[in-house]
């Protein structure tokens, strides 16, 4: 397979509500996408799909794993939990970082699951902060980061597993324009910086500039250009 993931032909219904119609993509490692559209248009729930976090009720998903293709939609509950941990990292709008513990504890959890010993996921984690500008935060508690700090927490630990794929859902949706486009900076370097792949969720313009292409959803699908307000929610 040419491309890193690729989603083909996904439906979803949430109920009565039919969220995906159809919806074809294609992201080759190295490379940013945004996905814009307005509220309801269906960004999330593409996302989540293609992450292996729902599963589309027709469709596919294709993700080369190591030279070995698989469908993340076929696969079972546990095995596609178990490439969210291992292939795919995610940062959403608020962090979901868990407060009571550092920002390098935080960084090193998802090598303590797996598997990893404590003293080399302190290590990469003191690493990987380092990276995002906020070493010396390694010991500080999440409630004692500025809202920016605490997104490069987030982005830091989303690459720990070194992570094929970053699937990020409003990364910059809770900062000022100034951070924003500072943590678009950190998200960017730290992802196709390093020949991953990062699929991005927003609705900000500036956002999706910086992103290599730019898909608009409209209704469930992807169109070509963007919905203009007051069409299709
Ligand atoms: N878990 C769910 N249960 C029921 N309906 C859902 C669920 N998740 C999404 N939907 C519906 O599916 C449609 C697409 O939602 P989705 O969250 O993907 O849109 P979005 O484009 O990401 O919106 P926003 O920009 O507001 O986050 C909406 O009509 C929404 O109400």
């Amino acid at each position: 397979m040419q491309n890193l993931i690729e989603a083909r032909s996904l439906f979803k219904d949430f109920g009565p509500t039919r969220a995906l119609r159809g919806v074809d993509l294609a992201v080759a490692a190295g490379e940013s996408v945004a996905i814009m559209g307005p509220s309801g248009s269906g960004k999330t729930t593409l996302l989540h799909c293609l992450a292996g976090i729902e599963t589309p009720g027709a469709g596919q998903v294709l993700f080369d794993r190591l030279g070995e293709v698989v469908d993340v939609a076929a696969l079972s509950d546990r095995r596609r939990s178990e490439l969210r941990r291992t292939a795919f990292g995610f940062v959403f709008q608020q962090g979901l970082l868990l407060p009571e513990l550092t920002a390098g504890e935080n960084v090193a959890l998802p090598l303590l699951l797996l598997g990893r010993p404590r003293t080399d996921a302190e290590a990469e984690a003191a690493r990987l902060l380092t990276l995002l500008g906020i070493g010396d935060k390694a010991g500080a508690r999440i409630g004692e980061l500025s809202g920016g700090q605490q997104q490069r927490v987030a982005i830091a630990r989303a690459q720990a597993a070194q992570p094929s794929v970053v699937f990020a859902d409003e990364p910059t949706g809770a900062l000022d324009s100034v951070t924003s486009a500072e943590v678009m900076t950190a998200l960017l370097a730290s992802t196709v910086g390093s020949g991953r792949a990062l699929i991005v969720v927003t609705h900000d313009a500036g956002v999706a500039a910086r992103c290599d292409r730019t898909l608009h959803m409209a209704d469930g699908v992807i169109v070509e250009a963007p919905a203009r307000v007051g069409e299709a929610s």
